[in-house]
């Protein structure tokens, strides 16, 4: 065994570009996109797509709105023959919809092609051989000419074969198989020699798709690598250049994005990534990068779930709940900074405002998802995620020393089960604690006296005993308080005070909530009424309930009900 087995690899070589431009370009406008889930994604399934899934992935990506569709490669299966043969027969391709269909530069492969092809208003033809040296000198042991020879007597036989079918618009696609693991010089040859055998205009241009079969450097060198064939290819004007990164280094988005900085104009690759090996380029994340950029990127995910689940279904394979723009877990926040953050910039914001909300780079409801994932609560949050769940689900607004004594209520639930804990548990934790729904009737009666004094009276079951209040004050808080610390050794005093309405008409509550001093305690009570003033008093008996059970509540007199 080596003793160093990294040493069987090779690095990968810089291109020398010293004059590139493409760091300082931005990208402005979507490239054309070009889906391959039925080609290079259907060859890398367990189990290639039924004709069901087939047809239901098409229609997706025609729902969404790609214009180019990979169909697949009709010669190499009877599956993918027969679909071909569907969609022309059965009308399924729209006017605005080109199908595109793959071969290799084999002369039986490309007729039975063209044989798929019959009676289609349009399609693409793609042909493809390998270029890179290992590819030559292990699989087709062809030289250098050789496959300058294979690619251009293809080519040429291709633009025969679709003369022969005027009915069809044809156009063409030649891709030069690793072209990120070939010399430059070679594939340009490669490539031009390719343009001047299709013989492309301006107006009707040859697509020349630069694949990185297998990704095996970093994005800035596939960048420099297109930037130099965009600058020197022949016939430029008359050539779609389009690139068809893969992922196996985990890279394939930011080959595509330098790509386009470095004058790609088309991209290839699947939904959320699916294809050989790690996979191609994630379609989906480009067009979102795209689109959280300001830039419309001509391809509709405003439901993406619902584009999920038919790449889910048609795949059988499961979409990564961490992955870009559409997993499960993208849009929630679990720690508790990320959570305050983001609660405090959806309460700064304004309709119209530009998004700007810490760690949500794009909107959920702009993809068709929900806020109510946005905040998940486990043992790494605070009182920000706490507070955003109860009002976002309950309407409870906490004013900010409450959210501080509450959320270490709940960090002692999580600290005793460890689990993470939804909005109704939130809610039942809070009712737990501050006694909302199941508060006691205290019957006030609120009336004015002689001096203009507010004067309340009215029952109070403080836990420990049920009292009779009768207080006289400014105002019936300040009332129910004086009358409280007549039959109190330890006092009562209001330190702050929040209320809100919660819910409208006949329904309509109104919360309270009051920061207490019992003695030497400082603490909240919660009240919920229809009547206002009932709700503050509530709120206090709540505040003193909880102080009672802390023994922190001594009466003076017991005067009972
Ligand atoms: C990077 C990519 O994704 S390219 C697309 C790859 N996709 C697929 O291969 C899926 C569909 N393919 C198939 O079903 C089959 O490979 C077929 C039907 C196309 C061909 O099958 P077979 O004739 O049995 O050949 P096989 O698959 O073993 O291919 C190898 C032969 O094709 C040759 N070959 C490979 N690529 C090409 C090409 N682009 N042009 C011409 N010949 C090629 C190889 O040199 C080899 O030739 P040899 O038999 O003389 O050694
Ligand atoms: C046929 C080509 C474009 C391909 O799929 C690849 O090189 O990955």
């Amino acid at each position: 065994m080596l003793k160093q087995p990294h040493l069987k690899y090779r690095a990968f070589a810089p291109i020398s570009l010293p004059d590139r431009r493409w760091p300082g370009v931005q990208i402005t406008q979507a490239p054309l996109w070009l889906s391959t889930d039925l080609r290079d994604g259907n060859q890398a399934l367990i189990e290639p797509m039924d004709p069901e899934r087939k047809l239901r992935m098409f229609q997706m990506l025609v729902k969404i709105g790609f214009k180019e569709i990979e169909v697949g490669f009709p010669s190499a299966s009877q599956t993918d023959f027969d679909f071909v043969r569907m969609l022309i027969e059965d009308g399924q391709i729209p006017d605005d919809v080109t199908i595109q269909v793959l071969t290799q530069a084999r002369q039986p492969l490309i007729e039975r092609t063209f044989e798929s092809l019959v009676g289609a208003k349009r399609a693409v033809v793609h042909l493809y051989n390998a270029v890179a040296p290992v590819m030559r000198r292990v699989v087709l042991g062809m030289t250098e000419d050789q496959i300058v020879d294979l690619a251009v007597t293809h080519t040429a036989m291709i633009r025969e074969m679709a003369a022969r079918q005027p009915e069809t618009d044809f156009r063409f696609e030649y891709s030069p198989e690793m072209f990120s693991g070939t010399e430059l010089a070679f594939s340009k040859r490669v490539v031009d020699a390719v343009t001047e055998a299709w013989g492309p205009t301006p107006e009707r241009k040859i697509i020349i798709n630069l694949p990185t079969t297998v990704e095996h450097s970093t994005p800035n060198v596939f960048a420099d690598m297109v930037e130099w064939m965009h600058r020197h290819i022949e016939r430029r004007e008359s050539v779609i250049l389009s690139v068809h990164p893969h992922n196996d280094r985990g890279t394939g988005t930011a080959a595509a994005e330098l790509a386009l900085m470095a004058g790609a104009d088309r991209i290839e690759g699947c939904l959320f990534g699916n294809g050989e090996r790690t996979g191609n380029l994630d379609l989906v994340n480009i067009a979102l990068n795209l689109y959280t950029q300001g830039v419309p990127p001509g391809l509709d995910f405003s439901d993406i779930d619902e584009v999920r689940r038919c790449v889910e279904h048609c795949n059988q394979l499961p979409v990564h709940p961490r992955h870009p723009y559409v997993g499960e877990l993208v849009y929630t926040s679990f720690s508790g900074s990320h959570q305050d953050a983001i609660k405090k910039a959806f309460s700064a914001r304004k309709e119209g405002d530009i998004w700007e909300i810490p760690y949500l780079p794009i909107d959920p409801k702009d993809l068709g998802r929900s806020y109510e994932a946005v905040i998940r609560v486990n043992s790494q949050s605070g009182k920000g995620g706490i507070s955003y769940l109860l009002e976002s689900e309950y309407g409870i607004e906490m004013p900010r020393r409450l959210q501080i004594e509450f959320s270490q209520i709940v960090q002692g639930v999580m600290d005793t089960h460890g689990k993470e804990l939804g909005a109704a548990d939130l809610w039942q934790i809070f009712d737990r604690e501050y006694g909302v729904k199941q508060a006691p009737a205290l019957q006030p009666q609120i009336g004015t006296a002689e001096d203009g004094q507010t004067t309340v009276q009215a029952q109070a079951d403080l836990c420990v005993r049920m009292i009779k209040v009768d207080g006289q004050g400014r105002g019936p808080i300040d009332a129910f308080v004086e009358g409280l610390n007549k039959q109190l050794q330890t006092q009562v005093r209001v330190l702050d005070y929040h209320e809100h309405a919660l819910g409208s008409g006949a329904d309509a509550q109104a919360v309270a909530y009051l920061e207490l001093r019992v003695g030497e305690a400082t603490l909240f009570g919660v009240g919920m009424d229809s009547n206002i003033a009932s709700a503050s008093l509530k709120a206090i008996v709540s505040g003193l309930r909880r102080a009672a059970q802390r023994g922190v509540l001594k009466l003076v007199r017991l005067q009972t009900v």
